[in-house]
């Protein structure tokens, strides 16, 4: 060879050596045989071994003794054409590399060049991105409910209502008919209005009907309005109904379970037709407003009784939700009752507190008129207290059993009577005893009939 031409080799050996060494990825090259020829510097680093441990070696040898998790240049040999992988070193990087086979004249792999490329970082950010982006989404669903929360001062620090307000969530934009169940006062009704304060038609009507309250007559008129002229004493104008009058909004129907029967009809063939005709009128409208309807009745022992129609029964229990008693959840207590006092001090320019014999007291009653029942509770203590802390005592004035006006009892039906006199002796025989054995000998009957009973009224039992 000519001394020319040697020089220039040398020269080009020298550059190829400097380009090994200067490229940010680490290069590799080995022969047919997958044996290690050449490496630049930075591979020591990415394998975590010098380049004495890895020249001169089989890559099959260093992929058995777990230097590299796959070796690419075996992969390569195996497949026979060029292959990226992505590869866990014994150096414990993440490494993105890329063999290229160089095929001689018999096509045989001659050798083969790997480029890798250490994305340990990459990887490590792009893992760090996605969880940071999860957590972003659920701080923003979770500042969402809470802000939507606050706004309506919604209790639901127990496990129950917890679901509960996520299941109005999910629920909140679809326009499926709502049943809200739940005893007198656990809040149905506010519970209506959030659905709606969340939900798409919050900036449309939201209106209310008591269909226990209204008498049928005017009733009908009140949900389908009327043409002019439609009756005697209708007014000449005519009138809206409440599906017409609520638009894209939403009609709360309270006490459903006091619907008359034949109301009962019409409405069904409002909610199965989605179009209502006013009295005396001939053509109809659409009925684009979203249902919620509620109740404190047990609808299916109404329809056992023939009181409420099945069919109806069934339309409106779509999305049935029942708001548990407050005695059931005694988490909220706190809450609700902190709240209502802050409302209160705020009201009447107080700074009461409670003792903490006071919150034991409040913890230990039973609630049968739940939230409105603690509400009105709260308002009377903060009244009747003289200094800043309200004491025990005066809750327990407060909740003695039959002090309510008994002396001016509305008129209800007998069973209806019995039914909350039964529970207002089990309520205080319970509060007073608290073990059923007690409660069944105070009482004068079996423990088996308390047991019962209890269970009946879904009263919280403590047998100690
Ligand atoms: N989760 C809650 N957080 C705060 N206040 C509540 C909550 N639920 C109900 N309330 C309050 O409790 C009171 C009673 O609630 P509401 O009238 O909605 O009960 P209800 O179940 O509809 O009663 P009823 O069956 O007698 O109509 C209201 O003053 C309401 O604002």
């Amino acid at each position: 060879m000519e001394n020319n031409q040697l020089e220039l080799y040398k020269d080009a050996f020298e550059d190829l050596n400097s380009i090994l060494d200067t490229s940010f990825g680490a290069i590799t090259i080995a022969d047919g045989e997958g044996v290690f020829t050449r490496l630049s510097k930075s591979c020591e680093k990415m394998f975590g071994a010098p380049e004495t441990e890895i020249i001169g070696k089989s890559a099959f040898l260093l992929e058995k003794q777990g230097f590299f998790s796959t070796s690419v240049t075996c992969e390569v040999i195996r497949r026979n054409k060029r292959v990226t992988i992505i590869q866990k070193t014994a150096a414990n990087k993440t490494v993105l590399v890329t063999g290229t086979p160089i095929f001689n004249k018999e096509k045989k792999i001659e050798k083969i060049i790997n480029i890798s490329k250490d994305i340990t970082e990459t990887k490590k950010l792009a893992s760090d991105l996605k969880r940071l982006q999860t957590e972003h989404e659920w701080l923003k669903q979770e500042l969402l409910k809470r802000t939507r929360l606050e706004r309506g001062k919604v209790a639901s620090e127990s496990p129950e209502m917890k679901s509960i307000i996520d299941l109005i969530h999910h629920i909140a934009n679809m326009d499926a008919i709502v049943l809200l169940l739940g005893e007198t006062g656990v809040g149905k009704g506010f519970m209506a209005n959030m659905i709606h304060s969340i939900s798409d038609r919050k900036d449309m009507p939201f209106i209310s009907i008591n269909c226990g309250a209204i008498p049928e007559s005017l009733l009908e008129s009140e949900l389908f309005g009327y043409e002019k002229g439609a009756f005697t004493g209708a007014s000449k104008e005519g009138k809206k109904g409440l599906f017409e009058t609520a638009g894209n909004g939403t009609v709360f129907l309270d006490e459903i379970g006091d619907m008359p029967l034949s109301l009962q009809v019409k409405l069904l063939h409002v909610l199965d037709d989605r179009k209502v005709r006013r009295i005396g009128g001939s053509s109809s409208f659409k009925v684009k407003c979203r249902i919620i309807a509620a109740t404190n009745k047990e609808l299916k022992e109404l329809v056992k009784n023939g009181e409420f129609r099945e069919d109806l029964f069934y339309r409106l229990n779509v999305v049935p939700i029942t708001i548990p008693a407050l005695r059931e959840r005694k988490e909220d207590l706190l809450f609700l009752a902190n709240m209502f006092l802050d409302k209160l001090n705020t009201k009447y320019k107080m700074k009461k507190i409670f003792s903490e014999e006071a919150i034991k007291a409040l913890f230990d009653y039973q609630y049968p008129g739940n939230i409105r029942e603690l509400e009105n509770m709260i308002e009377r203590l903060v009244i009747n207290t003289m200094g800043d802390t309200i004491e025990a005592e005066k809750i327990y004035e407060i909740t003695e059993p039959f002090q309510s006006n008994s002396d001016h009892q509305e008129i209800i039906p007998l069973k209806e009577a019995v039914e909350q006199l039964e529970r207002k002796l089990l309520l205080s025989a319970f509060q007073k005893y608290k073990t059923t054995r007690r409660v069944a000998k105070a009482l004068k009957i079996d423990q088996s009939t308390v047991v019962k009973k209890a269970k009946k009224l879904k009263l919280e039992v403590h047998d100690r």
